[in-house]
């Protein structure tokens, strides 16, 4: 299985001088966290990393810091994510069939989730990992009035990995361009395209690390794993 790692953003809401992925947890970059997790997935065994090049001397230190047994290469992002998965599509190897994204910042997912979706994504074109939502989701019009509470049990919050048969999403994110969509998650080019995309249950901890508190929060959770293992 061949996987992108959208990591080129530039951590806006974090508050963060530089990029949040190169920000430490535990002692490690968040980005290593998402490697480390990605590369020990049984399934995978190719990673692309889409990064800005002013980054790619840290990702690089990073990358030699784990000695992984698999290949990673790094590939020019964009300025938005959109634009990084579309550049990451073109830079894989001739030959690869199916292609799981995730983000660089989702640095909780554990090596069982990426093979889950891998293996489910054999019986499907597109998936995405996602949970329930807890919450009760109201529907705001633009003067801040609620328009509408749609049915909880409707509701699935989004995650990564999201995985999809790379002809299929190479189209999508070209018809995507072509149209001038913009879009935060790739399955939402998959669904513009009237492509059917399954759900495969994610993981409550699977937390997309977007402002300090979150980091706080990833902070813990990677405390209590390494609790439990020693
Ligand atoms: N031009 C971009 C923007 C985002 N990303 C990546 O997409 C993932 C999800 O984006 P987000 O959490 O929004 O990251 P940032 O864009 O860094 O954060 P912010 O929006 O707060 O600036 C991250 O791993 C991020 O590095 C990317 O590859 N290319
Ligand atoms: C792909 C994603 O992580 C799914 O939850 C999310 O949509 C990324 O969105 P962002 O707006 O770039 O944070």
């Amino acid at each position: 299985m061949y996987v992108l790692i959208p990591a080129a953003g530039m951590g806006k809401r974090m508050g963060s001088d530089r990029n949040k992925l190169l920000l430490t947890v535990l002692g490690d970059p968040l980005l290593a966290w998402t490697l480390r997790s990605a590369a020990a997935a049984q399934r995978v065994q190719w990673i692309g990393i889409m990064g800005q090049p002013t980054d790619f001397p840290s990702f690089e230190e990073i990358i030699s810091g784990l000695g992984l047994q698999k290949p990673v290469h790094l590939i020019v992002g964009g300025s938005t994510r959109q634009e990084s998965v579309y550049n990451g599509l073109q830079a894989l190897p001739e030959g690869a069939q199916e292609v799981l994204i995730h983000d660089g910042a989702r640095c909780l997912a554990t090596p069982d989730l990426f093979d889950r979706c891998a293996i489910a994504l054999q019986e499907c074109q597109g998936l995405i990992a996602a949970i329930p939502v807890k919450d009760t989701i109201k529907v705001v019009n633009g003067e801040g009035w609620i328009e509408s509470t749609p049915n909880r049990a409707d509701l699935w919050a989004a995650q990564t990995p999201q995985g999809f048969a790379v002809d299929a999403i190479k189209a999508c994110h070209e018809k995507g361009r072509t149209h001038g969509w913009e879009v935060t998650d790739d399955a939402a080019l998959f669904e513009q395209c009237q492509l059917p995309v399954k759900i495969v249950v994610g993981e409550e901890t699977n937390i997309k690390v977007t402002t300090p508190s979150d980091l706080a929060i990833a902070e813990r959770i990677l405390q209590q794993r390494s609790e439990s293992i020693h």
